[in-house]
């Protein structure tokens, strides 16, 4: 993105001459106190959000003036774990977590969804429903959700908000092997430690959102 500035509804910017480049295979990091606009910053990542000026490009295509058929190609590629994560509540875990393949009209293959719950270790509760779920089990379930469709980038809004320490670690554990695997991550969360405790198994770069600027964070979290 090059100098975007966004302000809800036309109102006073909230994030202003913000650039900032993803580079493939990247583990990020967006932090800021709360209010500060990460959930924002995400949303215009996926064209949720349109910016009020500036240019945002995603995997070679300009974002602004994109048609609905190039965004829901966009989104394809990109996976968004949502901070309050919905799920369809009549519908089993397993389902759930392959709805974006019914949506893009593809098969559900049977065995990669099988390996895909073993991964997040869901596989017992494959056919519970959601709200039988602990929080550790609903963002898992979110994130197997978030990869089904093989995205090269995932953005997940602060994905351990609720969890414990160990819980959160488990799941960053998952994010840090999606990375390795190749996969551009962006992680939005208020908690350094947890900060912390990735990067000492990744490479990661920080960004901190601070009066409607991005920097980037030095090493002295
Ligand atoms: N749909 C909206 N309409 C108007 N204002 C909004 C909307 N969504 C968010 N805001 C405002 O924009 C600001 C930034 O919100 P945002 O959710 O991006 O921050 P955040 O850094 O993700 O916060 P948190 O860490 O608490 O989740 C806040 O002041 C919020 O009230």
């Amino acid at each position: 993105m090059q100098d975007v500035g966004f302000g809800y509804h036309g109102g006073a910017e909230l994030l202003s001459n913000m650039t900032l480049s993803l580079q493939p295979g990247m583990f990020h990091f967006l932090t800021g106190p709360s209010g500060s606009g990460k959930t924002t910053l995400l949303r215009l990542l996926y064209a949720d959000l349109l910016p009020t000026s500036g240019q945002i490009h995603a995997f070679g295509h300009d974002l602004v003036g994109m048609g609905r058929d190039d965004i829901a190609a966009l989104r394809r590629r990109v996976g968004v774990v949502h901070q309050d994560t919905q799920f369809l509540d009549h519908l089993p875990v397993a389902e759930n977590i392959a709805l974006p393949l019914n949506v893009a009209g593809r098969e559900v293959d049977m065995p990669a969804l099988r390996d895909l719950l073993g991964w997040v270790q869901l596989s017992q509760l494959a056919r519970a429903l959601p709200p039988e779920l602990s929080g550790g089990e609903r963002q898992r379930a979110a994130l197997a959700r978030a990869v089904i469709l093989s995205p090269d980038l995932i953005l997940a809004d602060e994905p351990t908000g609720n969890l414990d320490w160990d819980m959160s670690m488990r799941l960053m554990q998952l994010l840090i092997e999606l990375n390795k695997s190749g996969k551009s991550v962006v992680v939005a969360t208020h908690d350094l430690n947890l900060i912390r405790a990735t990067k000492a198994q990744v490479a990661a770069r920080v960004l901190r959102i601070a009066g409607g600027s991005l920097q980037l964070a030095g090493a002295d979290l």
